[in-house]
């Protein structure tokens, strides 16, 4: 099946060449074409250009997009999709006052998700979950990671996968499955943290990968959750049996977490509203993606993560919702962009790098998707009839996707 987009007002995120990510000055460009073709064949980006280099050809369909803008979709890095119930009581409680540590000292937060999850079954978990994946698919989201966690057992971590791995097998969407056992200390192993820490890594890593259940391996590295040296300790076991680390760190302190994350490879580091000096020079040199998540800080009231400061260091920079019922029950990417540009002062231009490419890259799938380049999949979204893609950033709130195609087909 071929598919030929005509007189786009702009193709945005072109590159001939596959790029791995883009770090400082590089995410201030963003390659487009304006008054552009786009042909689709199958599953596959196979060309692009300009109107005046268009050849006639014999395709299935003609798409005009007048006055519409393509760009790839979304690249959701850092989700948690997949919760038993959500957690409004709690966002009352924060209006009342109580700060989201205070609220999780009461046994609130990531152990109330915990509870909740417990009692309630696989096929409730993955319907609830798939309305959810639905949702953020038809917002522009086109590739996203879904991590375990709530669950803090190893009967309730595997099913929270076990529901991953049937969202991969039932949507065309690529999907990232992250093993994040150790999210928070279950309330019964708080005087015997380390006989958990021995479960992660003696019974619930082997049987992740025994079921082929993870991709990534994931730790709060926080005050009160999991201490540098406990991080290293899991982040290895994980590595030894072939899952890369992705980590939630720096959101509340910098605690040594991200020198760790450096140190392990880590393919990105999550949060980081709070960054030193010493975390950036860790971060200089290293392969690892800092990624920020500013619905979060949104959310919370927490500090926004200093992108320009990164940015300005010559870092990569990633964007990702961190969707999940207590910190950002929002999946949409487009107000993520939006946050990027009004509260972190992202161009567009850096907000669209970082929620494409740099986003792929945070998913390992760089090589596949993230741009419009020839031979990717052919996960693209296609705009209402808007002025410019600055426009994107600026409706912030709701979003200006008409369309969104995953591997060639119109969801
Ligand atoms: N900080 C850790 N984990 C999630 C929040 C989990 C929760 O509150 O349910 C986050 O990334 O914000
Ligand atoms: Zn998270």
């Amino acid at each position: 099946m071929t598919t030929l987009f005509i007189n786009i007002k702009e193709l945005i995120q072109v590159r001939e060449t596959s790029v791995q990510k883009v770090s400082g000055e590089e995410m201030k460009e963003l390659p487009t074409i304006k008054n552009a073709f786009l042909l689709i064949e199958n599953e596959l980006i196979v060309d692009y250009g300009s109107m005046d280099a268009l050849q006639s050809k014999e395709v299935d369909e003609v798409i005009d997009a007048t006055g519409k803008i393509i760009l790839p979709t979304w690249c959701d890095s850092h989700t948690h999709l997949v919760f038993a119930s959500t957690r409004e009581g709690e966002f009352v409680d924060r209006i009342n006052g109580l700060t989201y540590e205070e609220i999780a000292e009461k046994g609130g937060g990531i152990l109330n998700s915990a509870k909740k999850l417990q009692n309630t079954s696989e096929e409730d978990l993955y319907k609830d979950a798939e309305v959810r994946l639905q949702k953020v698919i038809k917002m522009g989201t086109g590739a996203i990671e879904i991590k375990s966690g709530y669950g803090l057992s190893v009967e309730a971590e595997l099913k929270m996968l076990r529901v991953v791995k049937r969202l991969k097998e039932n949507y065309n969407i690529p999907i990232k499955a992250t093993f994040l056992g150790a999210h928070a200390i279950p309330a019964e192993y708080k005087s015997n943290r380390e006989a958990y820490i021995e479960m992660i890594i003696n019974e619930m890593i082997p049987l992740v990968i025994q079921e082929g259940l993870a991709d990534y391996i994931d730790v709060f590295c926080e005050k009160g959750y999991y201490t540098p040296e406990e991080t290293d300790r899991i982040l290895k076991a994980g590595k030894e049996a072939g899952l890369i680390p992705k980590v939630h760190v720096n959101q509340f302190n910098s605690i040594g977490g991200i020198a760790t994350c450096v140190e392990n490879k880590a393919l990105s580091v999550d949060h980081l509203e709070v960054i030193t000096d010493a975390d950036i020079d860790q971060l200089k040199g290293s392969n690892t993606m800092p990624v920020a998540l500013p619905s979060c800080s949104f959310f919370l009231g927490i500090p926004y993560t200093d992108g320009r400061k990164l940015i300005s260091h010559n870092l990569p920079l990633a964007l990702a919702t961190d969707y999940n019922p207590g910190s950002t029950p929002s999946g949409n990417m487009n107000f993520v962009v939006s946050l990027a540009c009004i509260r972190m002062k992202l161009t567009p231009e850096e907000a669209i790098n970082a929620a494409t490419i740099n986003g792929a890259y945070a998913l390992n799938l760089e090589d596949q998707i993230g741009s419009i380049t020839r031979g990717k999949l052919a996960n693209f979204m296609v705009t209402e009839t808007i002025t410019s893609y600055n426009f994107i950033p600026y409706n912030f709130g709701s979003h200006t996707i008409e369309d969104v195609y995953i591997k060639g087909i119109r969801m």
